[in-house]
């Protein structure tokens, strides 16, 4: 099971609320040392007491159901493209991800449609990020860019919380080096993804379960995912059990990236995860002829942000993670590079796999 850090005294430590009183510390040491050790072991944590204003977070979220929920025309008005990889973009479309973890699993494709579709959007400073400058659907509700706006400027201010609390944890000598070195005031590239997986009806026996979203590390250097229910698993290579991540109120999930695990000499590691069905509701489950039960999913939301840095930030293993028995196992690399890396990789594997 994760742990459940309560960051307050981080988030105090970095000029947060200013009715909370200062932290002792002792307290930020316990702290440092429980993301240390989550980093260490799981590459996930659950944290609380995040600072993020509940308003900014329910409004973000309320104005992703409404857009998940307009026309196709309307949300696909601002499309993912090679030259826009922000927007809309309805994963189902594009055959991917549409299996179950069993490789022998006999359920119809015409059941179990293994669908999502995303809503992404971009640093606001495209110039400095050399990104393209952000697009809106014109015909969403009025508040759909005001909230997801502001809930972007939220977790960068997280991030850069979380960065401090993460240098900390490497014993690095000054808290900002990860936003130093990786130039994240210059113009970071971090995204943020909506993410919306309709209600699904699936027929399946025990030895099997219904991916919503297949198993993958994400690239940057670390994920804030707001989670609206269970269903989201990791896996940690050495069991190769999947393990579920508690869906707690109030949380955000962080979950360590490719780029961190390359800058902490594997160290840290980015762990696999994956999204795969729950049935919520046992009662209303039908037995189907050949005794198979058709089981019904409800509908599951997520706000993911992805940590990344400026382009330009030339990323290489921390002096405190290289020494004569760990030698360095990466060489320098951009980190707009890297990006492109793990892009390629992964869409390669999906070729793979529908062949
Ligand atoms: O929807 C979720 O809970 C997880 C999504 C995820 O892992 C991703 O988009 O990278
Ligand atoms: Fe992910």
């Amino acid at each position: 099971m994760i742990p459940v850090i309560d960051i307050a005294p981080l988030v105090n430590l970095c000029g947060g609320d200013s009715n909370s009183s200062k932290a002792t510390s002792a307290e930020l040491e316990n702290v440092i040392k429980s993301i240390a050790d989550a980093c260490q072991k799981f590459g996930f944590f659950a944290t609380i007491n995040h600072g993020v204003d509940a308003a900014t977070i329910k409004d973000a979220w309320t104005a992703s159901t409404q857009f998940f929920d307009m026309k196709s025309s309307i949300k696909q008005s601002v499309s993912m493209t090679d030259e826009y990889p922000y927007g809309y973009e309805n994963c189902e479309s594009l055959g991917v991800e549409r299996s179950t973890s069993d490789a022998n699993n006999t359920t119809p494709d015409t059941l179990s449609p293994d669908s999502k579709e995303t809503f992404s959007l971009g640093p606001l400073n495209s110039e400095l990020s050399n990104m393209p400058p952000r697009k809106f659907p014109l015909n969403a509700s009025s508040n759909f860019a005001p909230a997801t706006e502001r809930y972007y400027s939220a977790m960068e201010h997280l991030a850069k919380i979380l960065f401090k609390g993460l240098a900390m944890a490497q014993k690095l000598d000054d808290a900002s080096w990860f936003l130093q070195k990786g130039r994240f005031d210059d113009g970071h590239q971090c995204a943020l993804r909506m993410l919306n997986y309709p209600e699904l009806q699936y027929q399946t026996d025990a030895s099997t379960v219904q991916i919503r979203a297949g198993e993958h590390t994400d690239y940057g250097a670390f994920t804030i995912l707001k989670s609206g229910g269970p269903g989201l698993q990791l896996q940690l290579s050495k069991d190769k059990e999947w393990i579920d991540v508690p869906h707690l109120e109030d949380s955000f999930i962080i979950n360590l990236g490719d780029l961190m695990q390359r800058w902490t000499n594997d160290k840290w590691t980015s762990t696999l995860h994956r999204v795969v069905a729950t049935d919520n509701n046992a009662d209303d489950d039908i037995i189907g002829d050949g005794g198979q039960k058709l089981f019904k999913s409800a509908r599951r939301q997520s706000i993911a942000f992805f940590v990344n840095m400026n382009g330009n930030a030339i990323v290489m293993p921390l002096e405190t993670c290289v020494d004569e028995t760990h030698p360095s196992k990466y060489i320098p690399i951009k980190a707009s590079e890297h990006l492109i890396q793990r892009h390629n990789q992964s869409m390669m594997a999906k070729h793979k796999k529908k062949e």
